[in-house]
């Protein structure tokens, strides 16, 4: 390795995040630099602020003090986000549109990689948990820009060992393409597996 190699871009940055919950601080001063090629496992008890941080980070809340700076990213919260009365295709349609990508962008790769071919033409409503969050995953799999962040929530939620691997896959593939990931994960095993870099602590 050269030692004087650049160290790798930062695609997300913040400066002194605080952020309140029903009056309660939740944490303070936070620091953070996602780098490009990490997939770090934010770790905390439940209840210390994980979701609160990530969708802080994704601009879906607003942080009570503090900056961030950031580029492309895609958040994948806890709920799957799915329209029940769509097929998997259409949802994955659905989404590929709101990200702006071309209406003709080849969709069945992102769910061959999910597993989830055979279950293209289904309504989400009649998947299984673990179907529905494979489906949900599948936009992680659509085409993106290059450096995008990827905010996930508990990502390994109700897949099973193959689905555990594919997501692993997914995560390690976006890594190595120069991209980065926070992830939050109960499931031990699984994130250990797939993290590159530090863990991000949240105190309880
Ligand atoms: N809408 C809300 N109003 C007030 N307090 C809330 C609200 N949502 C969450 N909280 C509180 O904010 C704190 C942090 O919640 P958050 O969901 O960010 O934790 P977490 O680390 O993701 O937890 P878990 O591991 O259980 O998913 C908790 O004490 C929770 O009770």
């Amino acid at each position: 390795m050269n030692a004087f190699a650049d160290p790798p871009a930062a695609l997300l940055q913040a400066h002194d995040l605080t952020a309140e919950r029903g009056g309660r601080p939740l944490w303070r001063g936070l620091a953070l630099r996602l780098s490009a090629g990490e997939c770090r496992w934010l770790r905390g008890a439940n209840g210390s602020g994980k979701t609160t941080l990530l969708r802080t980070l994704a601009g879906l809340r607003a942080p009570a003090a503090g900056r961030i700076e950031r580029g492309p990213l895609r958040y994948l919260g806890h709920a799957n986000a799915l329209s029940a009365e769509l097929t998997v295709l259409e949802s994955l349609r659905w989404t590929a549109g709101w990200q702006g990508l071309p209406a003709d962008t080849p969709l069945k790769p992102a769910l061959e990689r999910l597993g989830l071919a055979r279950e293209a033409r289904r309504p989400v409503r009649l998947l299984s948990q673990g179907q529905k969050r494979r489906a949900a995953l599948a936009a992680l799999a659509l085409p993106q820009p290059a450096g995008t962040v990827w905010l996930l929530d508990e990502p390994f939620d109700a897949l099973d060992d193959d689905g555990v691997a594919r997501l692993q896959g997914l995560l390690t593939a976006h890594a190595e393409a120069g991209g980065a990931v926070l992830f939050t994960s109960h499931q031990e095993a699984a994130a250990v597996a797939v993290r590159r870099g530090d863990d991000l602590r949240l105190a309880a």
